[in-house]
This record gives C-alpha cells, structure tokens and sequence, in this order.
C-alpha cells in the first residue's frame, strides 16, 4: 500500500480576477484539508493569494516558470523570483505553452531543473494529442516527453510530481475514464520505476488532467495510481473546486484510516 498523499491542483489559466480571487479565498479558508490543495492563478495574482491565505492550508504554485536564471528576457519570471514570492510549485510543459509557445521536451528539462534547484516542485505536464491517440501512439510519445524532459534530472522521493493531461480531455467535456486513465498512470509509473528506480517510481505523485469534475473526481481518485487531479475549467467555480477537494480529502482520509 502506498503512502503517496492526495494532491489537488487549480490551474486558472488565463482566466479570472480579483473577484475569482476574493470567492475563491472565502470558500478556501477556514476548512481542514487532509489532501494537499494547490492553486495556480496568474502570475499577478500570487502574491495577494498568498497573502490571504496564508493562514489556510491551501499552497501556491505559479503555471509556468523561465528557463533563465535573470538577465535580458523581458516578460520572463524565475524560479528564485517565484520561491521568493512564495510558491512551492509550478506547472512545466503544460500542453498549451508546447503548442502555443514552442516549449519542447528540452526546454522543459531546463526548466524541472531550474525548480528544483530553488526548492520548488515541478509539475511535468505530459499527454498525446488526439491525432497520437487515434494513431496509438501514445506510449511512445509519452516514454519520449518522459526521457527527454528528465534526463539527467536528480529525481528523488516526492520532489516531482507528473500531470498526465490527454490533449484530446482538456476543456472538451470528454475526459479519459478511470479505467483508461489508470492503464496509462500505471505505465508512466512503470517507466518511472525503470529510470528512477523503485522507491522513487513508487512515491512520485502522478496527476491525471482534462475535463475533470466533482462528478468524475471521485472514480478518477479511486484508481491505484492516480494520486491526484490537475483541474482547469471547474477550478474557476470555488464551491465545485472545493468539492473536488473535500472528494479528495475525504480518500486521504480514507488511507490514513
Ligand atoms: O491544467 C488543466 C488542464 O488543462 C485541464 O483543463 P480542463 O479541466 O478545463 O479540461
């Protein structure tokens, strides 16, 4: 039986304010949280979020971070900036900054490497895209995002979690059932387990995203090796996010038992 705790996170997006910050942080506070609870709201947002909820448990994670360390790259935030900020994750590779802002499996390893140096924990975003999945392919391009965006990485216990985000699942309605959800998390925990060895493959938190809901949050938990949930469009209604959350909750619960 594994120890690996319940992980729920938030990615906002491009999306909300300071009103989804204000109803987010007055459903947030005030609730124990046996799983663990990340928000990623827009660079901007994170200092005031972490300010009033700095007495919650709920944590900070920002949706991307540079490749660079400081100098001339307008528009780019470290990782140093982002732990000094506050931050204990952020989110690498998701597949809208691959297809949108040429990031790439080699520009992601830059980047793992460059949180985990500041202390901060990475979140790999991997997952086909609808064409690799008709194809079936999808092993391979997953065993390749793998290797590539980790070669060469110290990986130990818990310092890195993978977020496996089918492309043709994101913001479509249509998310992957648990059963086919748990086939691929138990294969990407397989080639974990071969690159990094058995107590590090076995402790790594591996997220499924994609049109995740309170509705399909409690199956998707359910399953062996899917450890948590990286939620998009029902993060941006906090009393369905907090659903979501107290659904996992109540699972830690449930292990602790
Ligand atoms: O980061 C979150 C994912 O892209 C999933 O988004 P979604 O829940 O809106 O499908």
């Amino acid at each position: 039986m594994h120890t690996r705790r319940p992980i729920i996170i938030a990615n906002w997006k491009l999306n909300g304010g300071i009103d989804l910050m204000c109803s987010s942080v007055v459903s947030f506070i005030r609730k124990h949280y046996e799983a663990e609870i990340v928000v990623c709201p827009p660079y901007i947002y994170i200092r005031d979020m972490l300010n009033f909820l700095q007495y919650s448990e709920i944590r900070i994670g920002s949706q991307n971070v540079s490749k660079f360390e400081s100098g001339a790259y307008t528009g780019e935030t470290s990782a140093q900036m982002l732990k000094e900020a506050g931050c204990k994750y952020c989110l690498i590779g998701h597949s809208e900054r691959r297809s949108m802002f040429r990031e790439n499996n080699a520009s992601c390893r830059i980047k793992v490497q460059r949180a985990l140096e500041n202390n901060l924990t990475p979140v790999l975003c991997i997952g086909e895209n609808q064409e690799e999945q008709e194809n079936q392919i999808t092993k391979d391009v997953l065993i390749r995002q793998l290797t590539e965006g980790l070669e060469g990485i110290d990986v130990q216990q818990q310092n890195i979690c993978i977020a496996y985000e089918p492309i043709w699942a994101i913001g479509t309605g249509k998310a992957a059932t648990p059963q086919m959800a748990q086939e691929i998390h138990q294969f990407i925990r397989h080639e974990l387990i071969s690159m990094f060895g058995e107590e590090a493959g076995q402790n790594i938190r591996l997220l499924y995203g994609g049109s995740v809901n309170k509705t399909n949050a409690k199956e998707l938990l359910n399953q062996d090796d899917i450890d948590g949930l990286l939620v998009g469009g029902a993060s941006l209604d906090p009393e369905h996010f907090v659903d979501i959350c107290q659904q996992a909750t109540n699972q830690a619960e449930a292990q602790l038992a």
